[in-house]
């Protein structure tokens, strides 16, 4: 948690979610009520398909929709990609860029993702920008050098504490049901709020740092409660309003 910065716990819906999911989405702005929603901001990332459905049926309600990808481009001839002008258009307010299941599966680079925010800021979109280090590089020592290598690379000059947030999302807690210990995410989210500041002076100072990995109802409030740690970005637990909302509990 930092002073003075308004939390924000977003959904990664993945690929999951069907039409029929809405009723998801219905029972977590019926969950939302306006005292939590004081404490904490609330998102949910559907699939592409669902973006426009989702964003009329949260119209009016505090829960914000945000899209997982876009094309560095706003148009043109990219057969099966979608830009942030077309998210903006179905009534996104956010897209995620750099997870790390982009990173790896699509063989993203920090210079693709740098681009992919850029083009999420011209829409004014928010971009929710993701680092993380793999198995690997933790075991060897490298998380820090990784993360700020990864933020160096991945963050685009003009970044405002409006405009990004910053996911920190360890690739082996992903969906493993394993998380770091809370002295490990300090760490990284300390390291993290120092190379932001130096980077982006107040802004920096003052963007949001989630931290995102198997964040449960149960894990939660240890995770949440963690310095510099301004919310979750929640996968698996956001598909289920009841989880969801038992995160987002963390901060009532
Ligand atoms: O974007 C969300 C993360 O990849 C976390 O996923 P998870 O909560 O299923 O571990």
């Amino acid at each position: 948690m930092s002073a003075a910065i308004k939390p924000l716990v977003a959904g990664n819906w993945k690929m999951n979610g069907l039409k029929a999911a809405a009723s998801e989405l219905e029972a977590l702005i019926g969950g939302y009520d306006a005292d939590l929603a004081s404490k904490v901001d609330s998102m949910i990332c559907p699939p592409a398909t669902l973006v426009s459905q989702f964003a009329q049926t949260a119209g009016g309600s505090a829960v914000a929709i945000g899209a997982q990808d876009c094309h560095v481009n706003g148009s043109g001839a990219h057969t099966g990609d979608l830009s942030a002008e077309m998210f903006a258009d179905a009534g996104a307010s956010a897209i995620i860029v750099g997870h790390s299941e982009r990173r790896a599966d699509h063989g993203e680079s920090n210079k693709v993702v740098k681009a992919k925010a850029e083009a999420v800021w011209a829409q004014d979109l928010v971009a929710i920008i993701c680092v993380g280090e793999t198995e690997g590089e933790r075991k060897s020592g490298e998380t820090l050098d990784v993360i700020k290598a990864q933020l160096a690379g991945s963050i685009p000059s003009g970044a405002t504490a409006a405009n990004s947030v910053i996911a920190y999302e360890p690739v082996w807690a992903i969906g493993t049901g394993l998380t770091p210990t809370a002295d490990d995410v300090a760490e990284v989210h300390a390291c993290m709020r120092e190379e932001l500041s130096k980077a982006f002076g107040d802004e920096g100072s003052s963007m949001r740092l989630l931290y995102g990995g198997s964040v449960k109802p149960g894990n939660a409030s240890e995770l949440m409660g963690v310095a510099n740690v301004d919310g979750a970005l929640v996968g698996g637990a956001s598909l289920k309003a009841a989880d969801f909302l038992g995160i987002m509990a963390a901060y009532k």
